[in-house]
């Protein structure tokens, strides 16, 4: 039986169990949670999921970080029942798209985003375990347009849960947000904040900082932040990287990347064993990442909208769990750092911590201009329609592809979700799938709301039922 504890990037929270640490989201120091240690997978047990189905893989790779705390009968149930509503009968398909290049479309579930691989099992699994407690949360998401449609599609109707997404007022897509608003069950709410997607995670970050607040709702959280999130992403690295020849053959990945979950569950899979070569953070105009990566400054700058609204994001949560790591686990470097970030809106890398970095990552970004052109170029040679967030990714790996060995690059949504930067790049009006082709008839229902602590927070107090 595996023994994985979680302890705060910020050091000055209680480790917890797996299911503490689920509930919990953020640490109550601030901090995000990391296992103790990282699992470890053998070359030979990565051989042995060579020709396994996605969710044999899922269980292996996933078990040991359940810490014993779910019985694994239990947990192939849920994974069954999660991976069974993707439309796929790969769950997370790879597309040949050059010699050496693939795309591992990651949209095949009911949203249309790589957030359904992570969020139906999420909920599953805090659905079991509030069950099991007898008892009730409330659930404040941020999001920048996909995470909130995925949280609400995988959480409607839950008996013992509430949620409430807040995402930032007219910067997604009009599918997105009719995605969002579009719920009739009454356990969901979602508020358009006046503001952008980073105000918004800092009033989901602040909520859980009020611990009176917290403790009154009983509030968790479904944003990257919470590990079980990062856990459930690891898997397709490993269900891409064997069927392209790991372990005796080294993949690299280039990830779309914003808050920097999906690209630090690829670093968790090379952490527990994956022969992954290079991990490639593919940025928007919102090249924060990108930027640090050259310089060794993170600096925020003011937020651009642009043809990949996903991505506009300044502050990148995950970066945390990165700079604990590359910082040999010194949390007292990490308060720091995330001060520095609070006070002036930056911080400074360290050199060895840099240089730790840099061994692992590659970064790079594409311009809206030149996103436009990867999809219409990408269409006219191989007859493959890329979404705005996977031609971020497509334009930046093409620096780092390598004749002998495969890069894959993340397709994070379908083209669907963003049928106006698909049109104006490249003429195609790409459909929605039937599940969702009266999506934008159905009535929507939200609230708007200042970027605004107390307003928020007495919206979602007045609305939560914690208590009941
Ligand atoms: C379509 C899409 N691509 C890429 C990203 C970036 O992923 P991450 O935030 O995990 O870096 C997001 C959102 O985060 C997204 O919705
Ligand atoms: N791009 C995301 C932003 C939130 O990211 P998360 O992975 O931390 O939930 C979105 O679409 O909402």
């Amino acid at each position: 039986m595996s023994n994985v504890e979680y302890i705060s990037t910020r050091g000055e929270a209680p480790s917890l169990g797996f299911c503490d640490a689920l509930l919990a989201g953020l640490a109550r120091d601030g901090g995000l949670y990391v296992p103790r240690e990282w699992p470890q997978m053998s070359k030979k047990a990565i051989r042995g999921l060579r020709g396994k189905s996605y969710q044999d893989v899922a269980y292996e790779v996933l078990l040991p970080f359940t810490n014993g705390e779910i019985e694994p009968a239990t947990f192939r149930a849920m994974i069954d029942e999660a991976y069974a509503t993707f439309k796929h009968p790969a769950v997370a398909p790879l597309v040949q798209t050059g010699p050496n290049s693939f795309v591992l479309e990651l949209f095949h579930g009911t949203t249309l985003a790589f957030k359904d691989v992570a969020m139906q099992l999420l909920a599953r699994l805090m659905d079991h375990v509030l069950e099991k407690r007898g008892e009730r949360a409330t659930i404040v998401g941020a999001t920048s347009g996909d995470t909130g449609g995925a949280a609400i599609d995988a959480f409607a109707g839950r008996a013992r849960t509430d949620i409430f997404i807040l995402f930032p007022h007219g910067k997604v897509s009009p599918v997105q947000q009719r995605q969002m608003t579009s719920c009739t069950e009454d356990n969901v709410h979602a508020i358009a904040v006046e503001g952008n997607f980073d105000d918004c995670q800092n009033l989901v970050k602040a909520m859980f900082n009020d611990v009176a607040f917290r403790d009154r709702v009983k509030l968790s959280g479904v944003n990257s932040i919470n590990w079980a999130r990062i856990m459930a992403q690891v898997v397709y690295y490993f269900t891409s990287a064997v069927a392209l020849g790991a372990p005796d053959r080294k993949i690299s990945f280039t990830v779309p990347t914003g808050n920097f979950g999906d690209i630090f569950a690829g670093y968790v899979a090379k952490k527990m064993g994956l022969p992954i070569d290079k991990l490639v953070i593919a940025t928007n105009d919102n090249d924060i990442l990108s930027r640090t990566m050259k310089t060794g400054r993170y600096e925020m700058k003011g937020v651009m909208a642009t043809t990949s609204p996903s991505m506009d994001i300044q502050i990148s949560s995950n970066f945390e769990r990165l700079l604990f790591e590359s910082y040999g686990r010194d949390a007292a470097s990490i308060r720091s750092a995330m001060e520095g970030l609070k006070q002036s809106g930056s911080f400074e890398i360290q050199p060895e911590a840099l240089k730790a970095i840099r061994r692992e990552f590659r970064a790079g970004r594409a311009t809206q201009k030149e996103v436009a052109k990867t999809i219409k170029a990408v269409l006219a040679d191989t007859g493959y329609l890329l979404d705005p967030h996977t031609a971020v990714g497509v334009h930046v790996a093409k620096k780092f592809e390598k004749p002998q060995s495969p890069m894959v690059v993340l397709a994070t949504a379908h083209p669907a979700k963003f049928p106006a930067a698909v049109k104006s790049a490249c003429g195609i009006d790409p459909a929605l799938p039937t599940w969702l082709a009266d999506l934008m008839d159905r009535e929507e229902r939200f609230e708007i709301l200042p970027a605004d602590l107390k307003a928020v927070e007495s919206f979602v107090g007045t609305h939560a039922r914690a208590d009941s």
